[in-house]
C-alpha cells in the first residue's frame, strides 16, 4: 500500500526566535528540517515526501538540506496557516497514495517505531495519531495564581505524524472552514474516527528558544546510545548421521574414521553449529535460509563457504566475532588429537586469533544416538561485538 508523508515547513517560527525560521536553524550538523526529513525518509514504507515551504525559504531549503536518494521528495509552496499548508501538500500527492502521514518539520525526533504504529493503525481506522496521556496535575491560572484545578482524565498531548487514509483527509480538509490546530481537529470535524497510538516523549516540537538546547541534548544522547557497545550471543546445534566412508570432516579438518558423515554439503557438523550460532546472534535465521539444501550448487560444498558468509554478514552489520565455542558430541572418532588443528582452521577461516576459538568434545556416556555411534552432534555459541 502506498504511503506518503507531508512535512509542513512553511511556518515562521516566531516563538522560537532567531535569524531564520526554526526549521532551518542548525541541529546536529544539519538543520531541524534536515533531521526531520532524514528520520521520515528512512522509514521503508514511505515512498513519497512532500515538503511544504514558505515561498521565501526556497533558497534556504536548497542550501541547507541534503536530500536522501531513495525516497522521492518534492516541494510545494505553503499557505498562511498550518491547515492551508497541509492542503497544499495534499494536493501534491501522487495518484494512488492510500495513506498519508502529516508531520511537523519542527519534530525532528520522530522514530521509525512511532511511524510504524501510525501506519499500522490506519488498517483499522481512517485516522491515527500519536499522543501521550497527561500525567501531571493540570491547573487553570490567572495573573500568576492558580485559580482552579482542571480534571486531566482522558486528556492527551497531541503529536505528529498524524496519519489518515488519503481520500478521507482530503475530503475533511475540503469541507473545513480553516483555523484548525492540527489535522486530527479537521478529521473530527468531518466525522472521521481517529485512533490514538502511543506517542514518544522525545518526539518534541521545537517551539520556544530553549527547545534548541533540549534538541541538541537529545541528539547527543542518541549518538551516545548509537555508539554504546552492542554485544550479541547466538547458539547453534547440528546433527549428521554416519554413512559409508573412511573419514569425517569436523571443524574443517579431515579425521580418518570407520564411517563418513551424511549430508548435502561436506556434513561438517561442528562448522555448521558455529555458523548457525553466528547467524543466530545476528537474528539472521540459519544455514538453510542462506544456502537452501534444495539448491544443487551446495551439493558437497565445503562448509567453509557457509562460515565465511556468516562472518562477512556479521562484519557488514558492524560486528566483530568476540569468540566461538564449539562442542562435538560423539564416542568416536576421538577428537583430542585433532583439537588444535580444528581450532587453527576455524580461526583461519574466521580471521580470528586462535585464542578466540574453542573446539572441544564430549561423549554422551554411550546414551542416545551419539552413544550408539549413529551420528555426531554439535552445539556452539558465538558472541558478536559492535564497538
Ligand atoms: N502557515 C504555516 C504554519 C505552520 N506550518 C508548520 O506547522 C508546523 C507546526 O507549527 P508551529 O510549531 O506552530 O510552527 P510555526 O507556525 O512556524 O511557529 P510559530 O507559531 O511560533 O510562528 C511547523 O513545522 C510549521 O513550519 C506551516 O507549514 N505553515
Ligand atoms: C500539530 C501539532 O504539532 C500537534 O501537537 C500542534 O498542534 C501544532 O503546533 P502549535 O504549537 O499548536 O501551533
Amino acid at each position: 500500500m502506498t504511503v506518503a508523508g507531508i512535512v509542513v515547513a512553511a511556518g515562521r517560527g516566531t516563538r522560537a526566535g532567531g535569524e531564520t525560521p526554526k526549521q532551518f536553524q542548525p541541529l546536529g550538523g544539519s538543520t531541524v528540517l534536515g533531521q526531520t526529513l532524514a528520520a521520515l525518509s528512512s522509514h521503508p514504507a514511505l515512498t513519497q515526501l512532500v515538503v511544504v515551504l514558505h515561498p521565501d525559504d526556497t533558497d534556504l531549503f536548497a542550501a541547507s538540506i541534503n536530500l536522501p536518494e531513495h525516497c522521492a521528495i518534492s516541494t510545494v509552496p505553503g499557505g498562511a496557516t498550518r491547515d492551508a499548508s497541509v492542503r497544499a501538500g495534499l494536493a501534491a500527492l501522487q495518484d494512488g497514495t492510500r495513506k498519508v502521514l502529516i508531520h511537523d518539520a519542527a519534530r525532528p525526533f520522530v522514530t521509525q517505531a512511532l511511524i510504524g504504529r501510525v501506519i499500522d493503525a490506519l488498517d483499522h481506522a481512517p485516522g491515527a495519531a500519536p499522543a501521550l496521556a497527561v500525567t501531571d496535575a493540570l491547573w487553570r491560572g490567572n495573573d500568576g495564581n492558580v485559580v482552579a484545578l482542571q480534571d486531566r482524565t482522558g486528556l492527551f498531548r497531541a503529536q505528529t505524524p498524524q496519519g489518515f487514509r488519503t481520500s478521507a483527509i482530503r475530503a475533511a480538509h475540503a469541507s473545513h472552514s480553516g483555523g484548525a490546530a492540527d489535522d486530527v481537529a479537521v478529521a473530527l470535524a468531518h466525522g472521521l474516527d481517529v485512533t490514538i497510538v502511543e506517542g514518544d516523549e522525545d518526539n518534541i516540537k521545537i517551539t520556544l528558544p530553549g527547545d534548541f538546547a533540549r534538541a541538541e541534548a537529545l541528539l547527543a544522547q542518541r549518538e551516545k546510545e548509537r555508539h554504546a557497545m552492542d554485544i550479541r550471543l547466538g547458539n547453534g546445534f547440528d546433527v549428521h548421521r554416519f554413512c559409508e566412508g573412511d573419514a569425517v570432516i569436523l571443524c574443517g579438518v579431515r579425521v580418518p574414521h570407520t564411517h563418513a558423515l551424511d549430508g548435502h554439503s561436506d556434513a561438517d557438523v561442528g562448522m555448521h553449529a558455529v555458523t548457525d550460532a553466528i547467524y543466530g546472534a545476528l537474528a539472521e535465521g540459519d544455514i538453510g535460509r542462506h544456502f537452501p539444501p534444495s539448491d544443487p550448487q551446495w551439493k558437497g560444498a565445503a562448509s567453509e563457504v557457509f562460515l565465511r558468509h556468516a562472518v562477512d554478514l556479521a562484519r557488514a552489520k558492524g560486528f566483530s566475532i568476540g569468540n566461538v565455542d564449539c562442542t562435538l558430541i560423539c564416542e568416536f572418532p576421538k577428537i583430542g588429537p585433532h583439537g588444535s588443528a580444528m581450532q587453527a582452521e576455524m580461526a583461519r577461516i574466521m580471521g580470528l586469533d586462535p585464542s578466540r576459538v574453542s573446539v572441544k568434545a564430549t561423549t554422551s556416556e554411550r546414551l542416545g544416538f551419539t552413544g550408539r555411534s549413529e551420528g555426531i552432534a554439535s552445539i556452539a555459541t558465538a558472541t558478536l561485538v559492535a564497538p
